[in-house]
């Protein structure tokens, strides 16, 4: 895989245990678990992205004298695919607690064949121009929903970089993304090879959407 793409389940560290809870089908009754557990997985992506992102040195003036410190120089735009991206971005969002952030309505919509196309109806963003953007999405099946979204706010904002966090990525859908937008990081909770002729991720965990929120009816 290239190194556009971390699987951040590679070690050993706790994101595996929360990996393997989310795809649990034992566990995911418990919706709450289930939303935490994205949630804990956007904080460690965030945790690791900050990494790449540029630093400014500064003096820090505490009770005792000043202490040379080191802040993130520029605050990224984080981003999510509604509705199942809302517990990774609120994990972002906790760890990048100033950043701005958009939303993004692309999601399946099925015909009565069973096939479906993505739509993409609903974007609420702040100025993108030259900013870091990371985009949140816990499935990357297909991949066709990130690249739509991905090529939307590439050619409305002109982002310096974008980063993708995702939970669960399948390997044809990584590589439909870095063939579309190679410019792109991407980086994963667990990469799997399969997808269903329906689109699914196996083993994957199911409809992450319904797993944080409940079933809904399809329009
Ligand atoms: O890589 P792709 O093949 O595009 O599939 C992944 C998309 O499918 C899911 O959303 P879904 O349409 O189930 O919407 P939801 O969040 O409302 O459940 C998931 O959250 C991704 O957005
Ligand atoms: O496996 C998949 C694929 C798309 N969306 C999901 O929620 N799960
Ligand atoms: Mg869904």
């Amino acid at each position: 895989m290239s190194f556009m793409v971390v699987n951040l389940s590679e070690q050993y560290t706790l994101l595996s245990d929360w990996i393997s809870e989310i795809r649990d089908e034992e566990v995911q009754k418990d919706r709450m678990r289930f939303r935490r557990n994205l949630e804990r997985i956007g904080e460690v992506a965030a945790y690791e992205i900050s990494k790449t992102l540029p630093f400014v040195e500064k003096e820090v003036q505490t009770p005792l004298g000043t202490a040379n410190c080191k802040a993130l120089k520029e605050q990224p735009v984080i981003t999510t695919i509604l509705r199942a991206g809302l517990p990774l971005h609120q994990g972002l969002l906790n760890f990048f607690d100033k950043a701005d952030n958009g939303f993004i309505s692309a999601y399946r919509k099925h015909q009565r064949d069973g096939s479906f196309e993505i739509s993409l109806d609903y974007v609420s963003c702040p100025e993108l121009e030259g900013r870091v953007v990371i985009v949140s999405d816990p499935m990357l099946a297909t991949g066709a929903s990130l690249v739509k979204t991905i090529q939307y706010l590439r050619e409305e904002g002109h982002p310096s970089e974008i980063h993708v966090v995702v939970a669960i990525a399948c390997t044809v859908g990584i590589e439909f993304v870095l063939r579309s937008e190679p410019q792109c990081k991407i980086w994963c909770g667990a990469i799997d090879d399969e997808l269903t002729a329906k689109g699914y991720i196996v083993p994957g965990l199911g409809d992450a959407g319904d797993l944080a929120y409940g079933n809904k009816v399809q329009m």
